[in-house]
């Protein structure tokens, strides 16, 4: 592969030029895909700026010399615990330490964010898709497991261009063709054809890795190492901190005591929680929290670092079996394949809520659906920020009413019980600067669990899962549940047990330089404007206005790869 080989100019600090056609802030997932986009056209010059260094290759998933040190504020709902804040810092960013789990959401889910942009909005799944497509690279399975494991898909959905790969794992578990099995036959689960055609249900997904050697593929790899174009540029060890105006065109960025100017456009790529701070800094967010910090407000923006959102889960839900099952008689291969993802094919179940509670979901989303829209959000927010929440509880109660929009996600282990996942947590929370300190890691608020709703879905999981456990299939194996336990049996006394037990994060920040329009709390328009000024962009996990029933990456390539479109297209 010839991006193992490092041609593009890194450079240092005495050779960054004064001025560059687009500086882009954060050389992560979104930046550097944009970064490589725009600089096909050897007529544009590109400079990324990124806080943090370059990692060595392969990095693994989660490695702290690469990631940020945030933790967040106490969780008053769930027992006043603190979560670590998880987003890569280092070139290619989180895509350099995440799971590798490679999802993207369904087409009601994407559909949303269309709905939530206004009339004409092309970000739907039909908009998005030519992006998937684009940007991702699918290698097909070995086609003897995809036989002996009903590995299925469908090349219709993916790509054989980008240098972002898909790659099934090659190893293969017995025990997930177990689940597999009694998933599959479990009342109101789909068999979509493949993980990607924007339907949900069981299906075996990939994870972001290189073909052959299994290491793993991210923004570097795909989006930086190999490409030998000088007008790319990228310098890392520097902190952006504040744009620079004219007026309100914005003209460059600050990093430590240097500045460059952008002659087009300053594109934003920090990422959930630091486009967010940047965007503070430099004048632009809620005016009251500028003023406590002392920042001059240029424009009052009160969706910046409004409406944020991640996906939750319980990490372990324990049973052992009374009867030991016989596995069923597939093929299985040996170890010896390194990075996540690579140590069995992956299989999850995605799972709408009337699947998941065929008797309970109707009661939990018009519960949802007639909350006062302030209720739950913070005290005094802005009327524009209610105002976007209340078109979100208007697509999300319909959404909790249709099984193709993912709630519940549990990534099969090949053990009894596990992990469930709420993809669509109702509550919202923040992430601010520090009024007295707002250069300093700014101040991340899950606030999981604020809307009690969320309580009752993580309750409804717990329960679904023990009637996967327990019923059709899995009945005759007697398996016996050792946590929650007999101890939590009442809805109540689940509810007490889930605020222990959920962790609001599966580090997929989004949501909080929203797409939507200005007055529902939005911070950037359809073609990623942010709001009162002009020349200035987001393109990162920042704009989704919702979550989606999948982990964020490969939705953060898509949008990049739109955005990079749509850059474009203003030249
Ligand atoms: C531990 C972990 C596990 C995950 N697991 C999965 C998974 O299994 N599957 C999956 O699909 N997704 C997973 N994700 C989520 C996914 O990787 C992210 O949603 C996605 O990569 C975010 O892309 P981004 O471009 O928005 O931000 P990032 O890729 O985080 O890029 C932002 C970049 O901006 C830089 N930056 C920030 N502030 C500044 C500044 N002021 N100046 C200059 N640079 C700055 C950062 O250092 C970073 O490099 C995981 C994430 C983490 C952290």
């Amino acid at each position: 592969y010839p991006h193992s080989v490092h041609y593009t100019t890194l450079v240092d600090r005495q050779s960054v030029a004064d001025e560059y056609d687009y500086v882009i802030v954060g050389g992560g997932t979104a930046g550097l895909t944009v970064g490589d986009r725009l600089t096909e056209d050897s007529d544009y010059t590109v400079l990324v700026i990124e806080n943090g260094g370059e990692p060595g290759e392969n990095p693994a998933a989660m490695s702290s010399n690469l990631m940020y040190d945030i933790n967040s504020e106490p969780q008053q709902e769930l027992n006043g615990r603190t979560f670590q804040v998880g987003i890569g810092n280092c070139v290619g960013g989180s895509s350099a330490v995440n799971g590798q789990v490679f999802l993207r959401g369904t087409k009601e889910e994407y559909d949303i964010w269309a709905e939530l942009g206004g009339e004409g909005s092309t970000w739907n799944w039909e908009g998005l898709l030519p992006y998937f497509i684009k940007g991702i690279h699918l290698i097909e399975p070995d086609q003897q497991l995809a036989q002996a494991y009903n590995i299925t898909y469908d090349l219709e959905y993916w790509g054989q261009e980008s240098n972002i790969y898909a790659v099934f794992s090659p190893q293969a578990q017995p025990e997930l063709k177990f689940f597999y099995d009694a998933y599959k036959v479990f009342p109101g689960v789909d068999v979509p054809v493949d993980s990607g055609s924007g339907e949900n249900g069981l299906y075996w997904y990939t994870a972001s890795m290189e073909p052959q050697s299994y290491i793993r593929s991210y923004a570097k790899t795909g989006h930086w190492d190999g490409i030998n174009r000088s007008n790319y540029q990228l310098i890392t060890n520097s902190k952006v901190n504040k744009i620079l105006f004219d007026g309100d065109v914005a003209t460059g960025v600050q990093f430590g005591s240097q500045t460059v100017s952008a002659r087009k456009e300053v594109i934003l790529a920090a990422g959930s929680v630091h486009t967010p701070q940047v965007l503070q800094l430099s004048g632009i967010g809620p005016s009251s929290l500028l003023s406590q910090a002392g920042i001059e407000v240029k424009v009052d923006l009160p969706g910046v670092g409004a409406n944020f959102q991640d996906h939750s889960y319980i990490p372990s839900i324990y049973y052992q079996w009374g009867n030991q099952p016989q596995m069923p008689n597939v093929p299985g291969s040996g170890g010896g394949v390194g990075g996540a993802g690579a140590g069995h094919p992956m299989l999850g179940a995605f799972l709408g809520l009337p699947v998941i509670t065929p008797d309970r979901f109707e009661e939990i989303a018009s519960a949802f659906e007639t909350q006062d829209p302030a209720q739950y959000l913070p005290s005094g927010i802005d009327s524009a920020v209610v105002e976007g929440y209340a078109q979100q509880q208007a697509a999300l109660s319909r959404a909790m009413r249709s099984k193709d929009v993912t709630f519940l996600e549990q990534m099969v282990t090949g053990q009894p019980g596990g992990s469930v996942q709420n993809l669509h947590p109702s509550s919202r929370g923040t992430i601010y600067i520090n009024p007295s300190n707002p250069e300093a890691e700014p101040i991340v608020d899950y606030r999981a669990g604020s809307n009690p709703v969320d309580i009752d879905v993580m309750v409804e999981l717990v329960k679904f899962m023990r009637r996967f456990m327990t019923t059709g299939e899995l009945a005759q194996y007697n398996a016996q549940e050792l946590m929650p336990g007999s101890q939590a049996q009442s809805d109540s006394q689940l509810a007490d047990w889930v605020r222990g037990q959920i962790n609001p994060s599966v580090f997929h920040p989004i949501g909080t330089t929203a797409k939507m329009p200005r007055e529902w709390g939005g911070v950037v328009s359809e073609d990623l404007f942010v709001y009162g000024v002009e020349n200035l962009s987001v393109i990162d996990a920042g704009i989704m206005p919702t979550t989606v029933g999948a982990t964020t990456s490969m939705t953060v390539y898509a949008i990049a790869e739109k955005a990079a479109d749509i850059i474009k297209a203003r030249q």
